[in-house]
């Protein structure tokens, strides 16, 4: 039973959107045309061996890692090159057939999933780091190239890419989701890191938003093209190579771990270090259900308190300077057992373990599949916000860990799904409900994972009836047939 109060803020702020949430349906599609005329073209363009009907494989790029329901596209075709991609977006477009790009599937909104089928266009095959200027920190990658590797392949350089999904994401997939993670907090996210895309239209041609081989810091040189196509999700055009920032690896590394007895002196203590204006590479929130999977999953015995992972990166100089004034505000805020960690293989378990809280989270209950919220809010609403969250979470009755990036302002409730619909109701309630109150607070839906096929009814909310129209007209513009991942971002 939910109690009324779980309802209070649904009903405060509009019932209407939660009856609108409910009866949310995806306009349908118009069926693929994916004939066997059309799959040997598809042949013809890119080689047998790259094109796969096969249910398996079809059933493997019809999902990504979210609780989302399979959709698998009718065919999937392996791109080997810039010009396979176009040929198979012009043939795609001839017939008006969706196509659907896919990077490493480890998305978390149901992007890659082939809601009206047609051809899902993977394109693993081209892995080429294509150039590093290592003296004008960037390089140019093929889009099947994944972050791990290209961190692995600068590692002689001195430099890297610190954007960190936490996933082992294809780079041109985190352009199309504008992904982020726990170094946003200092490095930026990838709307901040891409300098230039090459970018396949529908149509077949080929575009450079920032114009070909330009790589330069700034340009105010008309329409912001790039950041267009960034978070674009696959709705406008197939990211075919992307040109990065790298930034050099941090002379000095300070990892810490410190917990409170209550979630208001832990989200205080993150909005008084962000004011003091101190340069933080990470800055997560653990709350006690969060530790409990962690202690549980990666064999940690952390008190199961409120808590907060912190790390510094910079010149040796000065860096526990630094880190002295963070622990100050610590302490001042009744925070405990805060301790420097510069043991290189403790803090690579310590992150490593934090990146799975995906799974830690979901093994509390095993078979289900993780929903995700994940809004963003100004620095100042943190603590109303998640505080809220908390207990609503509390009066809901439901096992659902908080965690995520707060010294962005951004943070996931993570809502095991499991075969329960009645359980499920509630856990989608819920989301809908922490949603709702970011954007009454001046914050978003989705800080990082995307729109994709779950929160195209929160979008509409956040931007409002011009907004979507106007996001329906740039659609048009590029895809006037449509066939680019239809039913994401709008539906
Ligand atoms: C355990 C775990 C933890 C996290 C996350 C995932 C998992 C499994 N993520 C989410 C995820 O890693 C992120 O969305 C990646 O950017 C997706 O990259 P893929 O290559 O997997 O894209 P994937 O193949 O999943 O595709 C995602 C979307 O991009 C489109 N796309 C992919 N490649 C494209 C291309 N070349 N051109 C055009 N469109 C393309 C697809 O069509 C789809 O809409 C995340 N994210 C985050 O920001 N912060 C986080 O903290 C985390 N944490
Ligand atoms: C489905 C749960 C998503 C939250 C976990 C992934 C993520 O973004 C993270 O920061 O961890
Ligand atoms: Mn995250």
């Amino acid at each position: 039973m939910i109690s009324r109060c779980f309802f209070r803020y649904l009903k405060q702020t509009s019932l209407a959107d939660y009856v609108a949430f409910r009866s949310f349906s995806r306009s349908q599609q118009t069926p693929a045309a994916v004939t066997s005329s059309f799959i040997d073209s598809l042949r013809t363009a890119v080689g047998d061996n790259n094109v796969s009907t096969s249910d398996a494989i079809r059933e493997q790029h019809g999902h990504d890692e979210s609780h989302h329901e399979v959709y698998k596209p009718d065919v999937v075709v392996f791109a080997e090159s810039v010009e396979q991609v176009s040929k198979v977006a012009k043939l795609c477009n001839e017939k008006k057939v969706p196509l659907i790009p896919f990077g490493s599937g480890t998305g978390l909104e149901g992007g890659v999933n082939a809601l009206s089928g047609g051809v899902t266009l993977d394109v693993t095959k081209m892995n080429q780091i294509v150039e590093v200027n290592a003296e004008d920190f960037d390089c140019t990658v093929q889009p099947g190239v994944m972050r791990i590797a290209l961190n692995s392949y600068l590692r002689d350089t001195g430099l890297w890419f610190p954007i960190d999904p936490g996933a082992d994401a294809s780079i041109c997939g985190m352009c199309a989701t504008s992904a982020s993670g726990t170094n946003a907090v200092r490095y930026g996210t990838m709307r901040e890191n891409v300098l230039n895309l090459q970018v396949v239209l529908p149509d077949g041609r080929v575009i450079h938003t920032a114009g070909k081989g330009k790589r330069c810091r700034k340009t105010s040189a008309g329409y912001n093209l790039t950041n267009l196509f960034v978070g674009s999700e696959g709705t406008l055009g197939i990211i075919t190579q992307a040109t990065i920032k790298l930034y050099g690896l941090p002379e000095k590394t300070i990892a810490a771990v410190c917990h409170f007895k209550t979630v208001q002196e832990a989200v205080d203590t993150v909005v008084q270090i962000m004011q003091s204006g101190i340069t933080m590479a990470k800055l997560e929130f653990l709350d006690d259900k969060a530790i409990e999977a962690f202690n549980k999953f990666s064999k940690y015995n952390m008190p199961v308190a409120q808590s907060l992972f912190l790390e510094f990166h910079g010149p040796a100089l000065g860096l526990e300077d630094q880190f002295n004034t963070v622990k100050d505000l610590i302490e001042l805020n009744g925070g405990l057992g805060l301790q420097m960690a510069t043991d290189e293989d403790e803090r690579k378990r310590l992150w490593k373990a934090r990146h799975e809280m995906l799974w830690a989270c979901t093994a509390l209950i095993p078979g289900s599949k993780p929903y995700s919220t994940d809004i963003c809010v100004p620095i100042s609403h943190l603590p109303e916000v998640i505080i809220k969250t908390k207990q609503w979470i509390d009066e809901a009755k439901v096992l659902a860990p908080v965690l995520g990036h707060v010294g962005d302002g951004n943070f996931h409730v993570i809502l095991p799904m499991t075969l329960d619909t009645g359980q499920n109701e509630i856990m989608k309630a819920l989301a809908l409900q922490i949603a709702l109150l970011a954007m009454d607070l001046n914050g978003t839906c989705t800080g990082e994972h995307g729109i994709g096929m779950g929160k195209c009814h929160l979008l509409e909310k956040e931007i409002g009836p011009v907004g979507i129209q106007v996001l329906k007209d740039v659609k048009k513009c590029f895809d006037p047939n449509g066939i680019m991942n239809p039913g994401k971002i709008i539906s």
